[in-house]
């Protein structure tokens, strides 16, 4: 079970209220900061996911706090016929629909506001879902991702992108010092709120990274579990099935 971390120390808010409202507090400045923060690579990350993806050919694909689009449209490459991006903050999805539509994609790819852990399409809908950066954001991370596995075909693919913590000389003393000192930094510079980036390095720190997230999923139900660190070990692809029943 992950430690629960909230972005707003003082306020009442339940840890779902606190992230939707810290989302739509900085969803116009998201993508740069995004940037900024992780030095272009994120986009690096995405390509990988939707390679593997690419190889199930999956013709419907969930994209779960997809916030401002940028894994829902990179997935298109999939060939995926239909692309739902779903998430919690109106604020982020207003964002990524504009990009949607940008980019003529309305056809393919649909926004919509929903919560992860009560997602209410049906059992069996999607040949895939994704995550990317999001896991560690949800309040109830098992009620989430058992979510996940409902709505997943049977022999669908479970793709997961998220932050985990370096555990190798001198990558996670490097990290340590980045996420302490930098990242909250950058956060007061370039967001309305600073909050959000003490919140980002806290909640990666606390989440459950590697042999443990696999584990998770694991006593959810999901077989073939498998996890890539990425660049150092700053993030993590964890790929996961559901049985074909
Ligand atoms: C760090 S952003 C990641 C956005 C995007 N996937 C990306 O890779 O840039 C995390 C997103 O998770 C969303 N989120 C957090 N909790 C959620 C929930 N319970 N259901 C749906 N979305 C949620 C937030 O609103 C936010 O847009």
């Amino acid at each position: 079970m992950s430690q629960k971390v909230t972005p707003y120390k003082d306020s009442n808010l339940g840890k779902k209220e606190q992230v939707t409202k810290m989302f739509d507090t900085i969803s116009k400045n998201y993508d740069g900061l995004n940037r900024v923060i992780s030095f272009g690579i994120d986009i690096k990350w995405r390509k990988k996911v939707v390679e593997i993806l690419k190889k199930e050919q999956p013709n419907s694909i969930l994209d779960i706090a997809t916030g401002t689009g940028d894994l829902a449209i990179a997935l298109v490459k999939t060939g995926a016929k239909k692309i739902v991006g779903l998430d919690i903050s109106p604020g982020m999805l207003a964002v990524g629909k504009e990009k949607v539509t940008d980019k003529k994609l309305d056809s393919t790819i649909e926004m919509v506001v929903g919560d992860s852990e009560k997602l209410t399409f049906e059992d069996n809908s999607f040949d895939a879902v994704t995550v990317s950066f999001g896991v560690r954001n949800f309040e109830t991370l098992n009620t989430g991702m058992a979510e996940i596995l409902r709505v997943l075909k049977p022999n669908g693919t479970l793709v997961v992108l998220e932050t985990s913590v370096p555990t190798k000389t001198p990558y996670k003393q490097g990290y340590g010092f980045y996420t302490k000192n930098i990242l909250p930094l950058i956060g007061k510079l370039f967001s309305k709120d600073d909050s959000a980036y003490g919140y980002l390095s806290e909640s990666a720190s606390v989440f459950p990274h590697g042999e443990n997230f696999n584990n998770i999923l694991r006593e959810i139900g999901f077989i073939d579990v498998t996890n890539k660190p990425q660049t150092f070990g700053v993030a993590s692809i964890y790929v996961a099935k559901k049985a074909n029943l």
